[in-house]
This record gives C-alpha cells, sequence and structure tokens, in this order.
C-alpha cells in the first residue's frame, strides 16, 4: 500500500475549481472540503455541476482553472489511487458479458490488490450469492452494489458516490443508507450527490449544496436544521382553518404543513396554546417543529435565488 502523509486526516479539498465546456460553465470557482468521519452531502439541481465535479476530483476530466485534492495530492499523481479513493460513478457502465467477480478481480488485479479482498467486498455489500452471474442480467440494485464493492476494494479513506439511490428500491435505499453511514464512523470522508435534498435527510452530517456551479450553501445539517426548526410549533387540530385565523390574528406566521397540521412562527408554545384553548379550539398535539431538510434548504437557498445576479431583484 502507498503510505499515506503521516498526521494526516483524509479530507477531498477543492480550490476554485472551474470547468467550461464550450459555452457551458459547467463548474465556476468551487471551494469546499469533505472531512473524515462525516458523509458530506452535494446537492444541487440537474445540471448543477456535480457529476463535473466529481469527474475533476477523479481526474477523469482536467480543470480549466483552481484544483481538487485527495489527501492533499491531486488525483492524477496518486500511484495506487484505489487504496486513497473509491468511486461510484455510474453503477450501470459494466461490461454486460463479464461475471460480478471477474469485474472485481480484473479491477484488482490491475491495482495490485489481493483476490481476498474480491471475497471480503462482495460480502460487505452483499452481492456473494449472485458473484458468478454476468453483470448483464444484473438488476439497478444489484449493478449498485458491485459498483460499490469495486469503490470500497482498496479500502480507500476517502470514497465518492454520484447519485447512489437513483433507481433503488426502498430496501436498497435504507441498505446504501447504514452503509454511509457506516463508512463515516469509521473515519472515512464520504462525498455523496443528490439532486434531492429529501434522499440526503438521514445521511448527511454536512451539506455542500451547488447551483450553476457555484457554492450556494457549505453548512452542518444539525445547524442548518436548529436554525430552520427553532421557534416553530407543530399543531395538529381538525380545525385547521379556525386555529390558523386566530393565530395569524395574534401575530404569528401559520403554514400548512398536513391535512390536520399547521407550523406556526412568531409566538411561543405556551402562547399557541393558550390562544387556541381560548377560543375553545381542540387541538390533540403541540410540539416543537423539526423541519425537513428539503424545508430549511429551501428557506437557507431563497434569498440566494431572490437576489441571484441576472434576476429581477437583484441588488446592485
Ligand atoms: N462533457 C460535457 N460536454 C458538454 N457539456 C457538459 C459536459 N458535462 C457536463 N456538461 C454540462 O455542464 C453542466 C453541469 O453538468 P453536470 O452533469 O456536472 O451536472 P449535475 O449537477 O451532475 O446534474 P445531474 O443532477 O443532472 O446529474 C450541464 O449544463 C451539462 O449539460
Amino acid at each position: 500500500m502507498e503510505p499515506t502523509i503521516p498526521g494526516t486526516e483524509p479530507t477531498i479539498e477543492v480550490r476554485a475549481l472551474r470547468k467550461r465546456y464550450r459555452s457551458t460553465v459547467a463548474v465556476d470557482g468551487l471551494t469546499f472540503t469533505v472531512r473524515p468521519g462525516e458523509v458530506t452531502g452535494f446537492v444541487g439541481p440537474n445540471g448543477a455541476g456535480k457529476s463535473t465535479t466529481m469527474r475533476l476530483i477523479l481526474g477523469l476530466d482536467a480543470p480549466d482553472a483552481g484544483e481538487a485534492l485527495i489527501n492533499g495530492r491531486p488525483y492524477r499523481s496518486l500511484r495506487t489511487p484505489l487504496t486513497h479513493v473509491g468511486a461510484l460513478l455510474d453503477a450501470a457502465a459494466l461490461h454486460p458479458g463479464r461475471r460480478g467477480r471477474d469485474h472485481l478481480l480484473w479491477l484488482a488485479h490491475t491495482n495490485g490488490l489481493g483476490k481476498r479482498r474480491v471475497s471480503e467486498v462482495l460480502d460487505q455489500v452483499g452481492l456473494a450469492p449472485a458473484a458468478r452471474r454476468r453483470a448483464g442480467g444484473y438488476s439497478l440494485g444489484m449493478q449498485q452494489r458491485l459498483g460499490i464493492a469495486a469503490a470500497l476494494l482498496g479500502d480507500p479513506p476517502i470514497l465518492l458516490f454520484d447519485e447512489p439511490v437513483n433507481g433503488l428500491d426502498p430496501d436498497g435505499i435504507v441498505w446504501i443508507r447504514g452503509l454511509l453511514r457506516s463508512l463515516a464512523a469509521e473515519g472515512r470522508a464520504i462525498l455523496v450527490s443528490s439532486h434531492l435534498m429529501s434522499e440526503l435527510e438521514e445521511i448527511a452530517d454536512h451539506l455542500v449544496a451547488i447551483g450553476r456551479g457555484r457554492v450556494v450553501a457549505d453548512t452542518s445539517v444539525a445547524e442548518l436544521l436548529a436554525t430552520a426548526s427553532k421557534g416553530r410549533v407543530e399543531v395538529t387540530t381538525a380545525r385547521r382553518a379556525d386555529a390558523t385565523r386566530v393565530l395569524a390574528n395574534a401575530g404569528a406566521t401559520v403554514t400548512v404543513a398536513g391535512a390536520e397540521t399547521i407550523v406556526v412562527e412568531g409566538l411561543p408554545g405556551d402562547r399557541v396554546s393558550a390562544l387556541l384553548s381560548d377560543a375553545a379550539i381542540p387541538f390533540s398535539e403541540l410540539r416543537r417543529h423539526r423541519a425537513s431538510l428539503e424545508a430549511a434548504y429551501m428557506d437557507l437557498t431563497r434569498a440566494a435565488i431572490e437576489y441571484a445576479p441576472g434576476t429581477e431583484k437583484s441588488v446592485r
């Protein structure tokens, strides 16, 4: 194994990264760090530049400016890259005639890794029973598992997953979630992209959100959720409209969160309770609101979108 630099922790550092394809600026000066022991969610709408960034990190494309470093070094300077970083980019990019196990054996061989490791990763991803079948007959979930086995082959401290839950069934999603969490708990640095915030809800510790090739948010998920949830209470009542009227009259901002649920902002819980009781509006529950990651992200990016250069509301 290639020695890592003593005292260094596994990180991905992206600095002022820029990539243009003809008239499209795919990545427009990105800077962020992926730290060890955490799952960093990499989010943004379709076309935001996530896959391009991952390809640049993995040396599959060259940046026009800036750099992406794996443990302080560009990917292309790593002598045994699979032992530094593993990646799942396009799980379907497999030779259909090749058996799952042979695909991994070939990868192991070309990277100077032993056969034993192939059996270990097949067990780890639960693909051992299907390892001798041809990849062309694999379901999407099996392809994902094989791709993840390949990423884990070199036991790397850094892992990248591009949209790993795409097309997976609920069991597959739960499995990937658990795997990513346990890999992070082992101290690895994990970057996982998604265009759906809800998919990252129970996976990510940290969030790097991008839009049009630029960072729009770089934040801890816990902080983001705490800020978005702060001072809001959730009320369950069959008389939603009446409750909304009473609370809004008292100065609260009320939003609908479900058939019988409203979220109240701007009034403390005991005041909400007193107002509803005084108005004889029954409610079955009153609790502290926990914002979804999706809602927290919308709050966070709303200002950025409203004041983005080039929009009508831009500030000059
Ligand atoms: N090889 C390429 N040639 C030309 N344009 C490209 C190329 N790769 C990416 N782009 C363009 O760069 C922009 C960013 O694409 P990218 O695939 O990185 O976004 P993404 O955030 O991964 O999107 P998605 O969520 O749809 O996968 C898009 O406008 C895309 O069309």
